[in-house]
């Protein structure tokens, strides 16, 4: 499929093969020319000494050979322009696809992976398609040529030089599927090592702050070593590809002169053709020789189209018609009947059925794992509903031009990624028609502009590492402008504001409001009391509508939403974020807390201890004794377990409220999950040592904390 792509590519620039095809035949004549003008040198001007014969013949050749030279020169030049056409089309093929394509096929294919089909694997096709092209075919037909003229000088002797030249493809069959299971085996460390030179640039900090330079350093070095040895291997069996011919090519040339010259002594051959058979033998197994190694760039050139092929093949989730426009959404945008899995048979989404008005703010809620951002993703049509749909206006989004759905939203994520370019530029991504005034007038309203006016170079600014030389608020205000440029009928968010220090949420989510009188605002969070003010709220709960309402009317249902508020209340952070504190109150709610009275309660929230991570923080680690238990006072923190197998795999995600560890409480045993941060995060911990003296004077504790535990461990072991 692809090859055929490439022969049409390559039959599409009928100028460049012409030139490149005319000289390789004028090659081809000069070679042989040249090799046959021994014979008539010899025979015909050398032994008889006729002057006229050798000047005539010598300026053949010069002719012959400036015209080849001059061919040669218009051929590299059209080589180079095939060549430099080829990488920038597939390339460009490649981008456009990757273009098309969501998250399931950038999870499929690391950065390193896709970056080593740019950098490795086409030019590798490239340079197969040139020298199939140019070499192979040029030796090949001097192969045909050759050997017909050897066939016209000496039947017998050319019969034992063809039957002999099979040995040259021995090695090739010996070889192959070694050099095919070592191209990828490189391909493979090489997607690794590109990976792990993304990974180090994007999180520096987190190595850096970890000191995890020295475990990077060794993986690093793992893996150039691995690569080294297979590239050495790679290397040595396509120059035994190369070299082994050779020798094949050296027997033969004994035989042609051993027979040869049996044939010159009993006068079969003249000196003149015996040296012009060898002569013109010669080029034939210098051609043969060039036939075979083609093979190696060959072999090469297979897996990479195979890996291209399989990049290029990848579906993608969301095909985009040349439908009719979406008219600005006046109604509302909902979900009709939605069923989404992101993995067969594990459904995200069930027989969903939402409406959202398009005025006013509307927040979506529910516990980690709910549902709440693949709901964001579908409105957003970054994938499709495996059934159902999603109607904006009532209209199927599906059947609309992608381009018109897309130009009335805006969308602010989690982490906002920057592009490396002026936050001028950053601001305009949202609209590149917009103007200068445009512009700032974004940027107010997002409430960064004072702060950009501010830097030396204003919104010349260089933004660089995807913005990380800005704080998370500067970021998250940056992204928000770059939203409302679009001048969006419908904003949302996902998380925008949770990852950011309380005051500056605080401050993001004022400006937010602000906005909300101007346009429709669609909110995801996890955080209720960012969800309190809004005009209405609907809880997800295992990707179905649980509730719906204004925060009075779902506190008053009494349902999952008070569950959930309820657990986000009793904590206290200190302005700048420095410190954190649990209520007593708050901690009657722990079920091992209950029935504990007040003052061991308030004992007990004196204890605790103010932890603050960064994200993508290991805090606890599985088999490590624990010896803390841990509430969550604002973040958010992911459990994964790791199998007998070493394999670590995601179970849950806790956030705002929830706690884990509290079996450290009751004796040193090692931690059963890892715990690491999702976003940064304000942990409040009891220390083992610093809790005993209390449970050896409240007994109550003890037994809350033991039934707890008993449950918990029998839950586990079921
Ligand atoms: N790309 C993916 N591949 C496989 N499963 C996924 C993918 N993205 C999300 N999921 C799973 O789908 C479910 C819903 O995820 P989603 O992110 O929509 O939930 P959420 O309510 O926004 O949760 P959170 O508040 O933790 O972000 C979760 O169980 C999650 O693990």
């Amino acid at each position: 499929m692809l090859w055929k792509s490439i022969v049409t590519m390559v039959r599409s620039s009928p100028l460049f093969l012409f030139l490149i095809v005319s000289g390789a035949v004028i090659d081809l004549l000069f070679r042989y020319l040249s090799s046959l003008s021994y014979k008539y040198l010899i025979d015909l001007a050398l032994l008889p000494r006729d002057g006229k014969a050798l000047a005539v013949i010598i300026s053949a050749l010069l002719v012959l050979g400036l015209t080849n030279v001059l061919a040669g020169i218009s051929s590299d030049y059209a080589k180079a322009r095939l060549g430099s056409n080829f990488l920038f089309e597939y390339r460009i093929r490649l981008f456009r696809h990757m273009q098309l394509q969501s998250q399931r096929f950038y999870e499929r294919f690391g950065v390193g992976d896709l970056l080593a089909r740019y950098t490795d694997d086409i030019p590798s096709i490239q340079t197969a398609v040139l020298y199939i092209l140019t070499g192979g075919f040029l030796s090949i037909a001097s192969v045909i040529v050759g050997l017909a003229i050897l066939f016209s000088m000496e039947w017998k002797l050319t019969l034992v030089t063809l039957a002999g030249s099979a040995l040259l493809f021995v090695p090739f069959r010996m070889l192959k599927s070694r050099s095919l299971a070592l191209g990828e085996a490189y391909y493979k460390q090489l997607d690794q090592f590109n990976g792990s030179i993304d990974e180090n640039i994007k999180a520096y900090r987190v190595i850096r702050a970890f000191d995890l330079r020295r475990s990077m350093l060794d993986k690093v070095e793992g893996n150039l070593r691995t690569m080294l040895s297979i590239g050495v291997q790679r290397n040595f069996v396509s120059s035994n590809l190369n070299r082994l011919p050779m020798l094949a090519i050296s027997l033969l040339t004994a035989v042609i002169l051993a027979y040869g010259g049996y044939l010159t002594f009993d006068g079969s051959l003249t000196i003149g053709e015996f040296i012009a058979y060898n002569s013109i033998f010669f080029t034939v197994g210098t051609s043969m020789f060039g036939v075979t190694s083609v093979l190696p760039f060959f072999l090469s050139a297979r897996t990479s189209l195979e890996r291209l092929q399989q990049a290029m093949d990848w579906k993608p989730d969301v095909i985009e018609r040349d439908g009719r426009e979406l008219s600005p959404v006046r109604s509302d945008i909902a979900l009709r009947d939605v069923n989404f899995a992101y993995v067969p048979d594990e459904p995200v989404l069930r027989h969903l059925n939402l409406t959202i008005p398009v005025s006013g703010y509307t927040s979506i809620v529910g516990p980690s794992g709910a549902g709440k951002s693949t709901v964001l993703q579908l409105l957003m049509r970054f994938s499709d509903p495996q059934s159902g749909a999603v109607m904006y206006d009532g209209h199927d989004i599906k059947e609309a031009q992608y381009a018109s759905l897309l130009r009335q939203v805006g969308v602010v994520f989690q982490d906002s990624i920057l592009f490396h370019s002026s936050i001028r530029d950053n601001i305009r991504v949202g609209n590149p028609d917009a103007t200068q005034s445009e512009i700032l007038e974004a940027a107010r309203a997002a409430g960064i502009h004072e702060t950009i006016v501010g830097f030396r170079e204003g919104y010349d600014t260089l933004v660089s590492n995807y913005g990380d030389s800005l704080s998370g608020g500067q970021r998250q205000r940056i992204a928000l402008a770059r939203a409302l440029l679009r001048n969006p009928r419908i904003l949302f968010l996902d998380e925008a504001t949770s990852a950011l220090d309380p005051d500056t949420e605080r401050a993001v989510n004022e400006t937010i409001r602000a906005l909300g009188r101007r346009m429709s605002i669609v909110s995801v969070t996890h955080r209720l009391a960012n969800a309190a003010m809004s005009d209405r709220i609907i809880v997800l709960r295992q990707g179905t509508v649980a509730e719906t309402g204004t925060h009075e009317q779902l506190l008053q249902q009494d349902g999952l939403y008070r569950q959930m508020w309820e657990k986000q209340q009793g904590f206290m952070l200190a302005h700048g974020g420095g410190s954190a504190k649990v209520q007593s109150d708050r901690l009657r709610k722990l079920p091992f807390f209950r029935g504990i009275d007040t003052a061991a309660l308030e004992e007990i929230s004196r204890l605790f201890v103010t932890e603050k991570f960064e994200a993508g923080t290991t805090v606890v680690e599985q088999g490590d004794q624990g010896d803390k238990f841990y509430l969550i006072a604002r973040g958010k923190v992911e459990v994964v377990i790791a199998a007998g197998t070493g394999e670590r795999r995601k179970v849950a995600s806790l956030e705002d409220g929830d706690h884990f560890g509290e079996i450290a409480l009751m004796q040193h045993i090692p931690r059963t999950a890892t715990i690491v941060t999702a976003t940064p995060c304000w942990l409040l911990s009891l220390s083992y040592d610093h809790f005993h003296p209390l449970v050896m004077r409240y007994p109550a504790i003890r037994e809350g904390l033991e039934v707890t535990l008993r449950s918990r461990m029998q839950r586990r072991d079921d």
